[in-house]
C-alpha cells in the first residue's frame, strides 16, 4: 500500500497484526493493544508496538493498517495513539491459516483453516464472502460452520465499511465509534441522508463540523436539511445557553442565517429559514407557538405535561383535610414538644402544608424552613397515626419521601429531619445516563409513600420535575420546598420561580429570620444582598465573617494561606471549601485547586501515589468533586469525596490506571476512562456548590470575574457558609455583583400552569407520551460527551470560562497598614501577625 500517495507526508502509519488485547471498553470501543510491526514509516524498531485508540472492530490475529501518531508517554514509554485503521487484506497463507483458526471462528481449527486455504489461495476470503456454497468441497467443514464463516466475514466487513466511510468523510476513530454505537451499520446512510442530524444526537456535534460534512458530499448551501440543522443548532445552544425554555421566532431567523452565511457567500433568504421552521413544526422537531415561540419538543412537553400534572394533583377530591381536628391545638402541642414559639407565617406554613395537596414553603436562610417542615413531618405522622421509626417498616415501606437535587443536599435533609432522604434520581430510579421517559412509562414507575418532600426545589429543572411529577401518583400529598433567590437551575426552566408567580400552588413565604443575629451576621448579609444592600461593616470584621481586601493576583496566596491555618486549628479539608466563580484567571477555579493541593496535599517526599490526568495531578488525599450523576455506583454530580487509593495500569487486571475515592456512602473506582468524572474540589464553581453547606466558605471576589458577579451567584455563595464566611479580593466587586440582578428566564411553564386542564390536554395531544427526559449532569469535560439527545448537551450556567483580563482595576488598591491582620478572633482561624508581605 502506498502511504505517502494517499496521505500527507506527516502521517505516521504501522500495519501489523493484532496479538493481543490488553484493554477494551465496550462503551467506547477503547482498546489498549499489542500489534506486531511488519512495516512503519516512524522510526520504531522494536517487533511489538502498544496502540491505543477507539477500535471498535478490531480482531485479535488480524493485520490492519494503522495511521496515527507515535507518542512517548511519561508512564507507559512509546505507543502508537491510533487515528483511523482499516484491514488489510490477508494474502500470505499463513496468514489466512491464522485468521481462520482464531477465535472468531469457533469450530476451526489449524488443520480445518489449511484445507480451506489449501482449496481456495488467495481467493479463499473472496469464495466465503462471495460463493459460499463453494466451500462445500472442503472436507471435514460443517454446514453450520460454512454458514458461521460466511456471516462473520460479511458482518466484519459491513463495519469495516462503515469505519473506512466515516474516516474518509472524516470523522476521528472515537467520533466514528460513537456514531458506529448510535447508528451501527445504518451509520452512513443515515449520514449521507442528513449530516446535521449528528447535532442532535452527540453531544458537542457543532454546525460547522455537520456542514463541512454536508458540503463535502454536496448538499447545495440552500438546502432545506441544512438550514434545518442550522435551526436545531441555534435553537440547543440558545436554550442551554440561556436556560431559556423558548427562543423567539425572529431571532432565531436572524442567528440561524448568520450561521448559514458564516464564511459562504450565498445569501441565506430569511423566508427560506422561516419556512423551514414552519416545516420542522409540521413534523415536531420543533414546537412553533401561534406568539412566535418555538421551542424543542422535549422542553415543550415538559412544561406542558408539569402543568397539567399539577393542575391533576389539585383537584378537589383530593385536598386532604382533618376532619374534627383542632390544628391550632395540635400545633401548640409541637410548641411544647420542641419547646419553640412558632411565627404566625410559620403556624400557617404548617396548617396549609398539611391541609394542601401541593405546597410549597418558600423563605431565606435562617427563616425556619427546616423548623417548620420538622414540624410538619412530626404533625403529619401523629394525624395519620404512622411511626417514624424507620426501623419499624418493612425496606421501601416507611410512608415519607425525602428527596433534594443533589446527594450533599438530601443528606443534609437526613440530618436535619433525621428521616432517610435520598437524590431525586435514586428515587426514581435514574441512572443519569439515559433517563429517558419512554423507559419508565413503559415500566410505569410510580412512587408509593403518601407524602413527598422535595427540597432545594429551585435546583430542579424543566425535565427532572416533569420526570419527577410523572412518578407522583395522585393520592400522594407533595411539599416542595426551596428559597427563590439562589441560582436557578443548572438545565433550562425556572420550575420554582414558575410555580410561585403563577400563584397556582398554596404556597407560604417565611421571611422574619429567626437565626439570632450575634449567632450569625452571614444570615444578615444574605438578606442584605437580597435587597441589594452593601452594609456599612462589610470590610469590618464579625463574629462569622471577615473581607480581606487584596489584589486578584494575590488571592490564590492569601486563601493557601487561610485554608492551611484553617488545617492548623483542627478543621479538615472538607470543612473549607473556596468557592469561585469561573475557572480561568488568576483567581480562577483551576489556579485555586493547583495552589490548595500543594498546600492541603502536598507530595513532599514525592511518596504519595499520584497520577496526571490532562493539566491535573490526582494524588491519594485529594479533595475530588463528582461531575456526573451515576446511580448505579451511587454517587451523584456535587458529590464530594476523597482519593483513597490509586492503582497503576501495572497492578490493575484491566491494565489501566485506577483511582478509588471514598464519598459519603460509597466507595468508587474509576478508570482512566472515567477520570473526567471526577475533578479536584478544594475550590469549585458556585454552581456546583448548590445544595451544599460548610463550616468555613472562603469566597474571592475579583472584578476580572466581572461576567459572574450576579446578585444570586453572590447569595449562594455566601449562603453556604455555617460558621465563618471569609470574602477577599475588591470590595467593588461585591457592589457589583450586589447591582447585578438577572433578569428571569423566558420559559412557558407559567402561561400552561394558568391554562385549563381542557387546553392543556388539547397542547399535549398525544405527543407527551415518549418525551425523552434527561438529567443535565453539569458534565463539563471530554468523557461526559456522550449524549444522544438534544437535552444532553450539559449547560454549565455562566460558568463561561471567560479569559481574565488586565488587573487594572487594582490600582484602587494600595497595600495599607489597614489591611495588615490583626485579629484574632474566629474567623481569622488563626491569622493573628499574617501581614501582606506574607502573600
Ligand atoms: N419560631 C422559632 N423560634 C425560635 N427559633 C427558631 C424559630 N424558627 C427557627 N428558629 C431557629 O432559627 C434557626 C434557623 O432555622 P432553620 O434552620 O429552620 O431555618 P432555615 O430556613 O432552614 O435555614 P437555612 O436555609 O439557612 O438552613 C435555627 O437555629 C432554628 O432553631
Amino acid at each position: 500500500m502506498n502511504i505517502d500517495q494517499t496521505n500527507a507526508p506527516q502521517v505516521d502509519y504501522v500495519i501489523g497484526e493484532v496479538k493481543a488485547t490488553f484493554f477494551y471498553n465496550e462503551t467506547n470501543f477503547y482498546r489498549v493493544m499489542s500489534v506486531s510491526v511488519d512495516e512503519t514509516n516512524t522510526m520504531y524498531s522494536e517487533s511489538e508496538i502498544v496502540m491505543t485508540g477507539n477500535f471498535p472492530t478490531i480482531q485479535d490475529g488480524t493485520t490492519y493498517l494503522f495511521k496515527g501518531k507515535l507518542v512517548d508517554h511519561a508512564k507507559y514509554g512509546v505507543q502508537f495513539q491510533v487515528v483511523s485503521y482499516e484491514a488489510k487484506r490477508i494474502s500470505s497463507k499463513e496468514g489466512l491459516i491464522r485468521y481462520l483458526s482464531s477465535e472468531q471462528f469457533p469450530g476451526i481449527g489449524e488443520t480445518l483453516a489449511s484445507r480451506i486455504v489449501d482449496a481456495f489461495g488467495e481467493e479463499t476470503i473472496e469464495v466465503i464472502l462471495n460463493e459460499p456454497d463453494r466451500l462445500s468441497v472442503v472436507k471435514g467443514l460443517s454446514k453450520k460452520t460454512r454458514l458461521l464463516l460466511h456471516e462473520r466475514i460479511k458482518a466484519q466487513r459491513g463495519n469495516e465499511q462503515v469505519f473506512v466511510r466515516l474516516a474518509e468523510m472524516g470523522f476521528s476513530s472515537r467520533l466514528a465509534a460513537q456514531i458506529y454505537g448510535l447508528y451501527h451499520n445504518e451509520a452512513i446512510t443515515i449520514i449521507e441522508e442528513n449530516p446535521y442530524i449528528l447535532i442532535d444526537d452527540i453531544r458537542g456535534f457543532g454546525f460547522q463540523k455537520a456542514d463541512i460534512i454536508a458540503l463535502n458530499i454536496g448538499f447545495p448551501l440552500d438546502s432545506p436539511v441544512r438550514i434545518a440543522g442550522a435551526v436545531m443548532f441555534v435553537l440547543n445552544h440558545a436554550t442551554f445557553e440561556s436556560g431559556n425554555t423558548y427562543v423567539m421566532e425572529k431571532p432565531l431567523i436572524e442567528k440561524t442565517q448568520e450561521v448559514l452565511m458564516q464564511g459562504q457567500s450565498q445569501f441565506i433568504d430569511a423566508e427560506a429559514i422561516a419556512d423551514t421552521i414552519s416545516d420542522m413544526n409540521e413534523t415536531g422537531r420543533v414546537i412553533l407557538s401561534e406568539e412566535g415561540r418555538v421551542a424543542l419538543p422535549t422542553l415543550y412537553y415538559a412544561e406542558v405535561g408539569i402543568a397539567k400534572m399539577m393542575s391533576k394533583m389539585q383537584q378537589p377530591q383530593y385536598q386532604p383535610s382533618y376532619p374534627g381536628v383542632d390544628l391550632d391545638e395540635e400545633i401548640q402541642k409541637l410548641e411544647a414538644d420542641f419547646g419553640i414559639q412558632y411565627g404566625n407565617a410559620q403556624k400557617k406554613a404548617i396548617k396549609e402544608a398539611l391541609t394542601s395537596k401541593m405546597f410549597i414553603l418558600t423563605g431565606g436562610p435562617g427563616t425556619g424552613k427546616t423548623t417548620v417542615l420538622n414540624g410538619i413531618v412530626q404533625l403529619y405522622a401523629r394525624l395519620n397515626h404512622i411511626s417514624l421509626n424507620v426501623e419499624e417498616y418493612d425496606p421501601g415501606a416507611f410512608p415519607i419521601s425525602l428527596a433534594a437535587p443533589t446527594g450533599r443536599a438530601a443528606k443534609r435533609m437526613t440530618e436535619m429531619i433525621h428521616l432517610p432522604a435520598s437524590t431525586i434520581h435514586r428515587l426514581l430510579g435514574l441512572t443519569g445516563e439515559d433517563d429517558d421517559r419512554e423507559d419508565s412509562d413503559e415500566s410505569g414507575f410510580m412512587l408509593e409513600t403518601d407524602l413527598l418532600i422535595i427540597d432545594e426545589m429551585s435546583m430542579v429543572d424543566t425535565w427532572l420535575a416533569f420526570k419527577l411529577l410523572t412518578s407522583v401518583p395522585s393520592f400522594m400529598q407533595v411539599i416542595f420546598v426551596g428559597d427563590k433567590d439562589q441560582l436557578a437551575s443548572v438545565g433550562p426552566g425556572q420550575v420554582l420561580a414558575d410555580l410561585l408567580s403563577s400563584q397556582t400552588v398554596k404556597t407560604r413565604e417565611l421571611d422574619e429570620i429567626y437565626r439570632q443575629k450575634n449567632q450569625s451576621t452571614i444570615v444578615q448579609l444574605a438578606h442584605e444582598i437580597k435587597q441589594g444592600v452593601v452594609p456599612k461593616d462589610l470590610m469590618v470584621n464579625q463574629s462569622d465573617r471577615s473581607f480581606f481586601k487584596v489584589y486578584a493576583d494575590q488571592i490564590v496566596d492569601l486563601v493557601a494561606i487561610i485554608a492551611k491555618k484553617a488545617i492548623d486549628k483542627g478543621y479538615n479539608k472538607r470543612d473549607i471549601q473556596v468557592l469561585a466563580p469561573q475557572y480561568k484567571g488568576q483567581a480562577g477555579i483551576n489556579a485555586l485547586n493547583e495552589r490548595l493541593q500543594a498546600v492541603l496535599n502536598p507530595n513532599t517526599d514525592g511518596k504519595r501515589r499520584e497520577l496526571a490526568y490532562f493539566e491535573q495531578i490526582f494524588r491519594v488525599g485529594d479533595k475530588v468533586l463528582q461531575l456526573k450523576n451515576q446511580a448505579e455506583k451511587n454517587v451523584f454530580n456535587g458529590d464530594l469525596g476523597e482519593i483513597v487509593a490509586i492503582f497503576f495500569a501495572k497492578e490493575t487486571t484491566n491494565k489501566v490506571d485506577e483511582i478509588v475515592v471514598k464519598f459519603d456512602e460509597t466507595e468508587v473506582t474509576y478508570e482512566r476512562n472515567d477520570f473526567a468524572e471526577i475533578t479536584l474540589a478544594y475550590c469549585t464553581s458556585i454552581h456546583k456548590s448548590q445544595g451544599s453547606e460548610f463550616p468555613i466558605v472562603i469566597v474571592p471576589l475579583v472584578r476580572q470575574h466581572h461576567r459572574m458577579l450576579k446578585r444570586n451567584l453572590l447569595y449562594t455563595a455566601i449562603t453556604r457558609a455555617k460558621q465563618s464566611l471569609i470574602m477577599c479580593g475588591d470590595p467593588e466587586a461585591y457592589q457589583i455583583a450586589i447591582q447585578n440582578v438577572d433578569a428571569s428566564r423566558q420559559t412557558q411553564l407559567k402561561d400552561f400552569l394558568l391554562e385549563s386542564s381542557e387546553t392543556l390536554e388539547a397542547l399535549a395531544g398525544e405527543e407527551d407520551t415518549g418525551v425523552v427526559v434527561d438529567i443535565v449532569d453539569g458534565g463539563t469535560r471530554e468523557s461526559n460527551e456522550k449524549g444522544k439527545t438534544p437535552m444532553r448537551y450539559d449547560r454549565v450556567v455562566g460558568e463561561a470560562e471567560s479569559q481574565a483580563e488586565p488587573i487594572s482595576e487594582a490600582k484602587d488598591f494600595h497595600l495599607t497598614a489597614d489591611m495588615v491582620i490583626t485579629q484574632t478572633i474566629d474567623p481569622m482561624i488563626g491569622m493573628a501577625g499574617i501581614s501582606p508581605y506574607d502573600f
